[in-house]
């Protein structure tokens, strides 16, 4: 299959050839941390290698659209917030440099960023040095609501909805839990990987913009290499209880409500293009860590319909979706930029790799179940679906159970090997 363009394969040099390949990508991590250049690492769903992503400048990684999914579009790995602004933001990084773990003798290097091969090479024969600062954002930590704020926005959310001026909103909140003094992002990276292994594991750096991590289980669209373009309504939340199977779980009306809201509005989006051939599976019920939730798959076989551009389509039409913002869309949005009271930043953006590891395969995932690092803090987001029956007890409860989502790889676990 096509590499995404014209990439020159750096074998690793022997004088670090012991090292393991996540010692090579700390390795590698480190040198983009100290030379000031975005990058991400990943992890797909049921994969167990992560690959890393670095952009060659920070200018490289500034972007006005959203990505064109098509094979004959950039590399890189986008990294969108839920609304643009100039503190947030939208960014692709290019893929200047790739490096896979899986495939960890070489290191892929684009032709735009062939000027850096002299220092790259130089760097990759260095022996390891301790890891520098991650960078963070310039902008102050978000206000972290109590318990009594988010329930008056509950409040004001059902208020909307019984008045008639939403059917539904995705209120949320940020929290500001304490990192340990020895917190490692790469290490936390690992435990999200084994804790979560259908999760899109992500850990993006960007200087001036801060450092994200996150294992988020919503596919926002994705394009496959045998020519399928994916999207999914993904909504309603409960615990999972321990040993229960999904499948036995029982859902309220006001989730089902809640989820087939997303699904519609998806279906909604396929009409706006005239798309009516796509197959609707579920909803069905999911778990993503801890939780469960419902969840309709939607696929389209690209081959067998006129519409070259449609991943790239959807992709517009899709951002934010209900599962995040609310309908009428943009009632929801203006509903939350006046009541919310913080800047979500990139949490509910999206995020993933476009035309990598090949041409034609791309995989964006809502960005959710996320953190954002700071000094000493982390600040862990979390949202729930309003509908006209929610409690805000219940909303705030929901909230608590998505922050340990991210949170849990904030205290030490187990030892592992990044
Ligand atoms: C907004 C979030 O989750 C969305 C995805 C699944 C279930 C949701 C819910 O039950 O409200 C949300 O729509 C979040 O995790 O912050």
């Amino acid at each position: 299959m096509k590499q995404p363009d014209e990439l020159r394969q750096l074998p690793w040099p022997l004088a670090t050839i012991n090292l393991s390949p996540s010692a090579r990508l700390r390795h590698l991590v480190t040198g983009a941390l100290r030379t000031g250049r975005p990058l991400a690492v990943w992890r797909e769903p049921g994969t167990v290698h992560p690959r890393l992503v670095v952009a060659r400048t920070l200018e490289a990684a500034y972007t006005g659209l959203p990505p064109a999914l098509d094979a004959t579009a950039p590399a890189g790995f986008a990294f969108f917030p839920f609304r643009d602004s100039d503190h947030n933001p939208a960014l692709f990084l290019p893929a200047d440099v790739l490096f896979d773990v899986a495939q960890p003798t070489t290191v892929a290097v684009a032709t735009a960023a062939r000027s850096l091969i002299p220092a790259l090479t130089a760097w990759l024969a260095m022996t390891p040095v301790e890891s520098t600062a991650w960078p963070y954002s310039t902008q102050p930590a978000p206000h972290a609501a109590t318990k009594a704020e988010y329930s008056a926005l509950v409040r004001a959310g059902v208020a909307a909805i019984e008045a008639k001026t939403l059917v539904k909103v995705v209120s949320s909140r940020a929290a500001r839990w304490p990192l340990a003094p020895d917190f490692d992002p790469l290490v936390a990276f690992a435990d999200l990987c084994e804790k979560y292994p259908q999760a899109f594991v992500s850990l993006v750096s960007v200087p001036g913009v801060g450092t994200w991590l996150g294992a988020t289980p919503e596919v926002l669209a994705e394009v496959t290499a045998d020519g399928t373009f994916r999207t999914m309504a993904l909504a309603g939340t409960q615990p999972l209880v321990q040993g229960q199977a999904p499948n036995t779980a029982i859902w309220r009306q006001k989730e089902i409500e809640e989820q087939a809201l997303v699904a519609r509005y998806i279906v909604s989006c396929f009409k706006q293009l005239r798309l009516r051939e796509y197959d609707e599976t579920g909803p069905r019920t999911v778990a993503a860590g801890e939780l469960l939730h419902l969840r309709t798959d939607f696929e389209v076989n690209l081959r067998q319909v006129p519409f070259p551009n449609l991943g790239t389509d959807m992709l517009r039409l899709l951002h934010p979706t209900s599962a995040v913002g609310g309908m009428p869309k943009q009632a929801a949005l203006d509903f939350l930029h006046r009541h919310e009271g913080y800047d979500r930043a990139y949490y509910s953006g999206f995020l993933g790799p476009v035309n990598l590891p090949v041409a034609g395969v791309s995989r964006l995932y809502v960005n959710l179940r996320c953190l954002q690092l700071r000094p000493s803090e982390a600040i862990l987001y979390a949202g729930t679906g309003l509908t006209i029956d929610s409690d805000p007890a219940r909303e705030w409860q929901e909230t608590e159970l998505k922050l340990t989502t991210a949170g849990a790889v904030l205290h030490p676990m187990v030892s592992s090997s990044v």
